[in-house]
């Protein structure tokens, strides 16, 4: 089966939909997400649990879903 040039790489991908049916919590998610984020890099230290490798193509995943272990920072205040 012939395939497209945008097999794989398409930028199509469009994860709160779009038009109408736009998604009216996606301004809310990307701010939920990022204070997620924000806090989990100050407050704890992760490392990689095991070992697991970045496969690049046709987009950045790992063959083990990258789990990390997570441990809290403890501030004495
Ligand atoms: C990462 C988080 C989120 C993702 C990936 C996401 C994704 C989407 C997508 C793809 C749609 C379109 C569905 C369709 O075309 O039928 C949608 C619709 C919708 N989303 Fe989200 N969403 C997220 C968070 C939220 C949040 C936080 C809220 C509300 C607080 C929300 C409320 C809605 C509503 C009400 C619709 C229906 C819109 C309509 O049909 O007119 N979503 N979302």
């Amino acid at each position: 089966m012939q395939q497209g040039p945008s097999q794989g790489t398409s930028k199509k991908f469009t994860p709160f939909g779009g038009g109408t049916r736009l998604c009216p919590g996606s301004e809310l998610a990307k701010v939920e997400a990022a204070f997620f984020l924000h806090h989990l890099v100050l407050n704890f230290r992760w490392k990689i649990d095991g070992d697991d490798i970045p496969m690049a193509y046709p987009y950045v995943e790992f063959p083990r879903g990258l789990p990390i272990e997570i441990e809290p920072i403890c501030s004495e205040s």
